[in-house]
């Protein structure tokens, strides 16, 4: 199989490359805030998301991350692993800027955005998989739950937290979590805007595996990609397809009306005022450390 290695990417000297000698990547000025490597012998790729402070998804970093996924699929890699550059944070979700106070047009390429990068991911061909080193809420989470494989680090946080932001999830957003945990667990966590720990995101099966670093995290990915290794891949592309095909179907048949139900709610003054108060309690908090 012919597998590109010069994709987009950012290389970037904080990111421990493991594997340097077997992994290529070349620098675009298109790509800000990813990397997008290819390694050679096993013809995996690995995106790392990589926008400090804590991969708060803007316009720019969806638009990215839907490149890669592209390139990775149609440069027929073997699988996909999602992570972060950071130490302490995977992503923190949407970036609320980008929903506080927002620009008519730019607000609709970012919802446009969300869908599109989802839309790639959730209905990627290849396997994908989460290496969640760090905080996943709301948006992370989103990104997480539509891999097929999520591997986190002890002492983090994951989970749909919108409503204590005074937001909802979208039914996209549900649908996937509830691919992985079960309803009555869902609907209870959602609701309360539930972070889970690492531990009890393993416990309720919204993680498949905990491991201690980054490195061995990407291992199991890696390993859970190799696990296809005897799989024909067009049939395992089309099963997994029977899986997702209803979610993704629906979204695309209501992405205008899904994007009008967004600027409805963001656009209510009190969902501003939350969103505004929130923002505030971040960086409050944010000066205290
Ligand atoms: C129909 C509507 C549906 C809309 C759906 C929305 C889904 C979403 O994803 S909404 C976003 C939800 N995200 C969160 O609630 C996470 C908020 N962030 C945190 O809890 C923490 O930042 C963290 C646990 C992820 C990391 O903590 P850490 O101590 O490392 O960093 P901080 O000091 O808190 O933050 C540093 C810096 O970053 C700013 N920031 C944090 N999160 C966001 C964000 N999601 N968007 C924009 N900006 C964010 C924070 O204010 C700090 O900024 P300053 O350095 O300028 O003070």
């Amino acid at each position: 199989m012919n597998i590109i290695r010069t994709v987009r990417s950012v290389a970037f000297s904080s990111i421990p490359n493991r594997t340097l000698s077997t992994t290529r990547s070349l620098s675009t000025p298109s790509a800000q805030y990813t990397a997008f490597e290819v390694n050679d012998k096993t013809g995996i790729a690995t995106l790392t998301l990589n926008r400090p402070p804590v991969n708060s998804l803007n316009l720019e970093l969806l638009t990215e991350m839907r490149n890669c996924l592209k390139d990775a699929e149609t440069n027929k890699c073997k699988g996909l692993i999602i992570t972060s550059s950071s130490n302490s944070v995977f992503t923190a979700g949407l970036d609320l800027l980008e929903m506080y106070q927002p620009q008519d047009e730019r607000v609709k390429s970012f919802w446009t955005a969300l869908q599109s990068m989802w839309m790639e991911l959730y209905g990627s061909k290849i396997p994908t998989a989460a290496a969640i080193n760090g905080h996943a809420p709301a948006g992370g989470c989103l990104i997480a739950t539509a891999c097929e494989y999520r591997v986190m680090l002890p002492n983090f946080t994951i989970g749909l937290n919108e409503t204590l932001i005074g937001i909802v999830a979208p039914k996209w957003f549900v649908s996937a979590f509830l691919n992985v945990v079960p309803r009555r667990v869902a609907e209870q966590a959602i609701t309360q805007g539930k972070l889970f720990t690492t531990a009890e995101a393993h416990n309720v099966g919204l993680v498949d595996d905990v491991v201690n670093t980054k490195e061995e995290a990407i291992a199991k990915c890696e390993q859970f990609i190799g696990s296809f290794k005897n799989v024909n891949p067009y049939a395992r592309a089309l099963t997994k397809q029977q899986f997702r095909i209803k979610e993704l179907q629906e979204l695309e048949q209501q992405r205008e009306k899904d994007l009008q139900i967004f600027l409805g709610l963001i656009m209510q003054p009190s969902v501003q005022k939350a969103m505004g108060i929130y923002l505030e309690g971040l960086k409050k908090k944010s000066k205290k450390q």
